[in-house]
């Protein structure tokens, strides 16, 4: 697999767009390069997939998984390899990278654990001797765009459910951490995949990602990134009425209430805060604490964010770099226009960590605790996806979902009580896709993630998201 190179028909193939520096988060040294791919690369891309689709699509489904066996076998046997590589692309805490890793394979087995399940219906008809029956097909040739915050794990969880139904798929990974879908392309390779089901073309958004979208030959596009991105592809999808599946941003409210576990509560307050250095869509984004355990809860997870540790991924650090240099920037500038607005700092470690001098060139930016009594406040509206951790106190279960449906996105929740009844209102009464009572972020790959409002459309995981890759082909057969 050699370097500014894209994957078409299980050939790699030298791109010859603009070049593009993939660089190391930690200290901004090159790791790699990619070329953008020019439009008939990408147009061959697409023919590609849409030549192999029909033997794939008549490939029987139990077939179809072995090969997802097998690239998920290969996953795991490669998966030191593929953490380093993606802790040096993106930044995360190796740990971080493993767990991503395994949790890549798990999409692609749990997507081929599907293949039995495709199922269709029969109908009686209306008239004698006639039955109705609804197939469940596949789109034909599925486009696939990923994130930069989970590079390895969107990937898979959008190549395994997309190819168990029986469609192919072209997938463009962020401009800003391509690498490891290009291995991954290989890994597919070496697990038998036929020529043209998978293929990865790499550039930016706006340039290939648009091509992709808007080519007649693609049928289902399905992205996860930014509500921005999300809007410009829904607009371009929609002259050619395309379906979409999209995962857009969040801003996910943590409320604790009085009788919640402190402890845990501040434990995965912490964790949902947090974990890829709070760059995921469901973090803990706004937290609402009920005013009798405000001052206890407040210490303790100060306290608590005063010992993570922000270093060198590669090392035991609980926070790695940002992605990249514009994130620092956007943070600092949400973190002014945040204390500008009225926001207290409860604790700024920006102010007393400056980047080891190993680190100077890296993407560094440190955890602040902000206390807000504003829920119109800028830090509790729009999505930081960094980590700034705003609190705010509240009077009653009321008052915090009141505050928590204020918002734009409906992606994840969480709520920490120990109530059933508070339970089954918030289930009851927040707008939200996604709630996590008691416990913090982390999706299973058998449930299903999908936001409402600007957060998405479509969702993905488990055996909804596997039926998002299937449309409905209706048959009246009349025998008399
Ligand atoms: N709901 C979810 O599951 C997730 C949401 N996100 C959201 O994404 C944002 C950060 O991720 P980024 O990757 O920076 O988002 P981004 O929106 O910049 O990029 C996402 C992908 O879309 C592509 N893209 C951008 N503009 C495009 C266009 N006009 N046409 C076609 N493709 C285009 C990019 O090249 C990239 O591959 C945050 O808001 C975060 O919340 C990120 C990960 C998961
Ligand atoms: O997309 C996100 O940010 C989350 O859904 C994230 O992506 C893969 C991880 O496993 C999820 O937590």
């Amino acid at each position: 697999m050699a370097k500014q190179h894209i994957f078409i028909k299980n050939e790699w193939i030298y791109a010859s767009g603009n070049t593009i520096a993939v660089s190391n988060p930690v200290n901004g040294k090159e790791i790699g390069q990619i070329n953008e791919t020019s439009v008939s690369q990408t147009d061959s891309a697409v023919s590609a997939a849409l030549t192999a689709f029909p033997a794939w699509s008549a490939t029987p489904a139990p077939e179809r998984a072995r090969y997802l066996y097998a690239f998920a076998d290969l996953i795991d046997a490669n998966l030191e390899d593929l953490a380093l590589l993606l802790t040096q692309e993106q930044g995360k805490p190796l740990l971080e990278a493993r767990a991503e890793v395994s949790f890549s394979s798990a999409f692609l087995r749990h997507a081929a654990e599907a293949a039995r399940r495709l199922e269709g219906e029969i109908l009686p008809g209306d008239a004698r001797d006639e039955h109705i029956m609804i197939h469940r097909v596949p789109y034909g040739v599925v486009a696939g765009i990923t994130a930069w915050n989970f590079p390895v794990a969107l990937f898979t969880r959008k190549v395994g459910p997309a190819l168990v139904t029986g469609n192919t798929i072209v997938i463009k990974p962020h401009e800003l951490t391509p690498l490891t879908a290009l291995v991954l392309a290989e890994l597919a390779r070496k697990a038998g995949l036929p020529a043209g089901v998978l293929n990865v073309v790499t550039g930016a958004g706006r340039t290939v990602g648009e091509h992709l979208v808007k080519h007649p030959d693609v049928s289902l596009i399905s992205m996860t990134g930014s509500v921005r991105a999300g809007r410009e592809i829904y607009a371009a999808a929609s002259h050619d009425i395309k379906t979409i599946r999209l995962e857009l941003g969040g801003k996910a409210p943590f409320i604790v209430l009085a009788d919640a576990d402190l402890d845990k509560a501040v434990q995965a307050a912490i964790q949902a805060k947090f974990v890829n250095g709070g760059q995921v869509c469901t973090a803990n984004d706004r937290m609402y604490i009920e005013e009798a355990i405000y001052d206890k809860f407040v210490a303790k997870f100060t306290e608590a964010v005063r010992n993570l540790r922000t270093g060198d991924p590669l090392e035991q650090v609980d926070l790695g770099p940002r992605a990249s240099q514009p994130e620092v920037s956007k943070l600092h500038a949400i973190l002014e226009r945040a204390c500008r607005s009225g926001a207290k700092v409860l604790l700024n470690l920006n102010d007393s960590s400056g980047p080891d001098p190993a680190h100077t060139n890296g993407n560094w930016f440190y955890p602040a605790v902000l206390e807000v009594t504003s829920n119109d406040l800028e830090i509790m509206q729009e999505e930081t996806f960094g980590p700034i951790a705003p609190i705010m106190k509240v009077s009653s279960l009321t008052e915090a979902i009141t505050y928590a449906n204020q918002s734009k996105y409906g992606l994840s929740a969480y709520v920490f009580t120990q109530n059933n009844r508070n339970i089954m209102r918030c289930v009851a009464e927040l707008q939200f896709g996604e709630i996590f009572i008691n416990r913090g972020a982390g999706e299973s790959v058998h449930a299903f993630h999908a936001g409402y409002k600007l957060s998405g459309i479509g969702g993905e995981d488990g055996k909804h998201g596997i039926e998002g890759y299937l449309r409905k082909k209706t048959l009246y057969n009349n025998f008399s």
